[in-house]
């Protein structure tokens, strides 16, 4: 377990955060002005990854952008990623301690109220909540969880930033930020549109409009 640094401040997360399956996309839609996004290499070297990631900081700091690292805490602290995003079987495999001892931001993965209390006894930086939509990118075995269940998450983690993630669409993206989600993590919608990069401005407008 990791003590919170009380001079840490809390994050903000920017609405829309996109996640990607590699440094391709991640160049590409970096530079339509994502502000938020993640790195989720499946299937790779470490190597490989150690080199994907260092090119992703490059693209993302010119651009002023924060990174994600899926999975991989110990290439986020020899990289230096902004963050790292933990699911539940991540957690228990991860060196907390030396994540924050490097300045690096936290987001962990839940999808029920047991995984909830684990993710909260590690002072996380976000909590993520899916499958709130029925997914097609992988298999769960949660029933999507619906904005009444991000309702009740918002209501049991206070000010702590909250994610939400699975099937999200545009259409979507106002029911989920008004029940409580302060990012929507998206990954199908934009990567099987006809048109990517119009898909990731339509996403960018819906997230300025947000702000405003
Ligand atoms: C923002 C966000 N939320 C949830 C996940 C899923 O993480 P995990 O459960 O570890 O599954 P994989 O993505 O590693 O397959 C995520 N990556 N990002
Ligand atoms: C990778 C992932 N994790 C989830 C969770 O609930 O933890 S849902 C999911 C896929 C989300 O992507 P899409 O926008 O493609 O549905
Ligand atoms: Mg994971």
């Amino acid at each position: 377990m990791s003590e919170p640094d009380l001079n840490r401040m809390p994050v903000k997360l920017a609405p829309f955060y996109p996640i990607v399956p590699d440094i391709g996309w991640l160049e590409r839609i970096v530079q339509l002005g994502v502000k938020l996004v993640q790195l989720r290499i499946k299937d790779a070297t470490r190597g490989a990854i150690v080199d994907q990631t260092r090119r992703a900081l490059d693209v993302t700091k010119a651009h002023g952008c924060q990174l994600v690292l899926n999975d991989y805490w110990d290439v986020a602290i020899e990289t230096g990623a902004d963050f790292i995003h933990l699911g539940q079987e991540d957690l228990q495999a991860a060196d907390l301690v030396a994540l924050r001892k490097a300045g690096i931001r936290v987001g962990v993965s839940t999808h029920d109220e047991t995984e909830l209390e684990t993710a909260l006894l590690v002072y996380p930086d976000y909590v993520a909540l899916g499958p709130i939509y029925r997914t097609k990118l992988k298999i769960m075995p949660w029933a999507p969880q619906g904005l009444e269940r991000l309702k009740l998450w918002r209501s049991k983690i206070g000010a702590l930033p909250l994610v939400a993630i699975g099937g999200l669409t545009p259409d979507r993206a106002t029911g989920a930020a008004d029940a409580g989600a302060d990012s929507l993590a998206v990954i199908t919608d934009f990567v099987t549109a006809s048109d990517p990069d119009a898909r990731i401005r339509e996403w960018l407008k819906w997230a300025a409009d947000r702000r405003s």
